[in-house]
């Protein structure tokens, strides 16, 4: 675990002296959008055009910002369009790493052995984190993105002219956006990067207030949930697959490694199911790697769990009938 200054890599755990013992998540520095046509979007450079074969996604199966993108891809058929390289799950002292003899864990462009160098070959003189999933622009070799919001917008519509794409598929219909945003914004702070902020947490005081307004917006989203399918309504948007992500793994790695153990979501009637519904749509079990999710967090995290001893359970069974057709089709 480390980060890059000036280009240079140094072993590193997060600082949290400086905000009294609190988590606080750095603000991703690559911010181009791919545009159907390379005009610019909201922030960064234009000249990103949505092109079949151009872009290369880095991710981690580990990850739950990672694991966004790889669903968006998968769900509007840009898998042929954009490739793809895995870091392996134990992220150390370099960081996050390639593993040049393992097909599944190699990098596919440069063989490069760390996600470091991909970072150093966009920017020599890079400084700040580096992390997954970053969005690789082959033709102009640099990142594109590495902000994992903004590339699930650019994976919804930017490339919908292109063979094979799902158009018609709409994570993000004009007239939900509103409220998709607010439910994104709650489920942000104290749901995806909550669980973060207790687990990473090196004050008493700091766990305990992301612990509570975790399971408040847990209480929150399973009261959303017995009245409705999906977060915004009866369709499927990017604030189901945002949440999506966290849910996944909670059971696994939140509950026990970052201490959110009020109770798991296997006790969360409405969440539980909501969560087996979302997993069982076509495409999203084959993006789900609990092994890998929990190798990384027990092994990679030794602040946290010095002995590195991966738990076993608990069980889990994602494809459980999950009774949520009682809200219709
Ligand atoms: N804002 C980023 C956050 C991505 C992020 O923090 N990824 C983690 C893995 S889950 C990472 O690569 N961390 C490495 C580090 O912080 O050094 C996004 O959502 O894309």
């Amino acid at each position: 675990m480390g980060l890059l200054v000036d280009g240079k890599w140094q072993d590193k755990w997060y600082d949290t002296a400086k905000t009294g013992g609190k988590f606080e998540r750095e603000a991703a520095r690559f911010r181009n959008w791919v545009t159907a046509d390379g005009s610019p979007g909201p922030s960064g450079d234009g000249g990103f055009k949505a092109e079949s074969g151009r872009y290369h996604l880095y991710v981690s199966m580990a990850c739950p910002w990672a694991h966004r993108t790889l669903i968006f891809r998968k769900l509007k058929g840009l898998e042929k369009h954009i490739s793809v390289s895995v870091v392996h799950p134990d992220m150390v002292e370099n960081g996050w790493e390639f593993r040049p003899d393992d097909d599944q864990h190699k990098d596919h462009l440069y063989n490069f052995r760390f996600m470091h160098e991909v970072y150093t070959k966009a920017a020599p003189d890079y400084t700040g984190r580096v992390t997954v999933p970053t969005l690789w622009d082959k033709e102009r070799e640099t990142i594109a993105s590495n902000e994992s919001a903004e590339i699930i917008r650019m994976f919804n519509s930017a490339f919908n002219g292109l063979e094979g794409v799902d158009a018609e598929l709409d994570f993000y219909p004009e007239s939900l956006r509103p409220e998709i945003d607010e439910v994104n914004e709650r489920v942000y702070h104290t749901v995806n990067n909550g669980v973060y902020k207790a687990g990473f947490a090196t004050a008493q005081d700091k766990y305990e207030e992301a612990y509570r307004a975790l399971f408040e917006s847990l209480d929150w989203l399973e009261e959303r949930l017995s009245r409705q399918r999906y977060l915004v309504g009866e369709q499927l948007t990017e604030a189901d697959w945002r949440l999506f992500t966290t849910l996944i793994r909670f059971d696994a790695v939140y509950y026990s490694h970052f201490k959110c153990n009020r109770q798991p979501i296997r006790e969360f009637p409405n969440l539980s199911g909501y969560l087996r519904d979302l997993y069982q749509v076509p495409g999203v079990a084959e993006t789900v790697d609990i092994g890998q999710i929990k190798q990384h967090y027990y092994v990679s995290q030794r602040t946290i769990n010095p002995t590195q001893i991966v738990p076993v359970g608990p069980a889990l069974d994602f494809d459980a009938p999950h009774g949520r057709d009682k809200f219709g089709e």
